[in-house]
């Protein structure tokens, strides 16, 4: 399968008023298209350093001092180097924790996609705003789009907040996006059904998707392949069943043990 990301030997740090902090350390990752990679480990473990650093939303106080981060063969990251202004949100789209928190509550539905494609598509007219946004809600399983196109974000529940989210994120098209911890304030019925639109979407798309959780059953669930990653290094990856039935790794198995459903 063709790489469509693929992370080398990266390593970051972060400059601290005492000295230097390691947030990564050596990393190895490689997303495909049509591919869910998950990113797991506990709190701390440098999950959403790793996936900022791919859109290069890093710290001001942080730097990449070894390896490459590469999209689709072009080098995006690398020491001194910063070219993700040109991917993000074009050839890499965000879906992040809150939903709430990423949508502007004084801005109806409409606004919010009309101004991501004015932004990123240029000379877009004001009739192909509208077809590609009911679109895009439309892909997003949303079966009233113009009642949603017409609501602020208070007025959709959490699971549609996130849908809307999620359009956002895609709506330009991307060829990569990055979740991070995107189901984590969702109800559990509520999350079940954006995993399952998340696989649709990769399937209907072609698009890879880097998933960071720190929840393993719902990796297990939705992803095709796993890192695992602790104190900055990944420790162990491969294919979803491999990693998690037959893990190699102790820190790995302590983080099934602490499941209680695991068996
Ligand atoms: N800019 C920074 N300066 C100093 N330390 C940082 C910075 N960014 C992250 N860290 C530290 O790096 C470590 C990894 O953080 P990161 O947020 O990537 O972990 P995580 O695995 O995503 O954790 P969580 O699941 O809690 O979000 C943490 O100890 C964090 O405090």
């Amino acid at each position: 399968m063709t790489s469509l990301l693929h992370v080398s030997g990266l390593s970051i740090s972060a400059r601290l008023t005492a000295g230097h902090l390691r947030l990564l350390d050596g990393v190895d990752l490689d997303v495909g298209r049509g591919q869910i990679v998950g990113v797991v480990g506990e709190s701390g473990s440098g999950k959403t350093t790793l996936a900022r650093s791919v859109v290069g939303l890093l710290e001001r106080n942080v730097t990449v001092e070894a390896g490459t981060v590469e999209l689709a063969g072009d080098v995006v990251v690398a020491p001194g180097v910063d070219r993700t202004d040109r991917i993000r949100g074009t050839a890499v789209g965000m879906v992040f924790q809150d939903a709430s928190r990423s949508l502007n509550p004084l801005m109806k539905v409409r606004t919010h996609l009309g101004e991501v494609l004015r932004r990123h598509v240029r000379d877009i007219g004001k009739a192909d705003v509208e077809r590609r946004s009911v679109e895009v809600l439309e892909q997003m399983r949303i079966s009233d789009p113009a009642r949603v196109l017409d609501s602020y974000p208070h007025q959709l529940s959490g699971g549609l907040r996130q849908r809307v989210a999620i359009g956002l994120a895609v709506v330009t098209r991307p060829a990569l996006v990055i979740a991070d911890e995107c189901t984590t304030a969702l109800d559990v019925t509520t999350q079940t059904k954006v995993v399952a639109l998340f696989r649709t979407l990769v399937d209907e798309l072609g698009i890879g998707l880097l998933f960071v959780t720190h929840d393993l059953m719902l990796a297990s669930d939705l992803c095709d392949r796993i890192a695992v990653m602790s104190r900055g290094q990944v420790v162990e990856q491969g294919g979803v069943e491999d990693v998690l039935d037959r893990p190699r790794q102790d820190y790995t198995r302590r983080l099934l043990a602490a499941i209680p459903s695991w068996t």
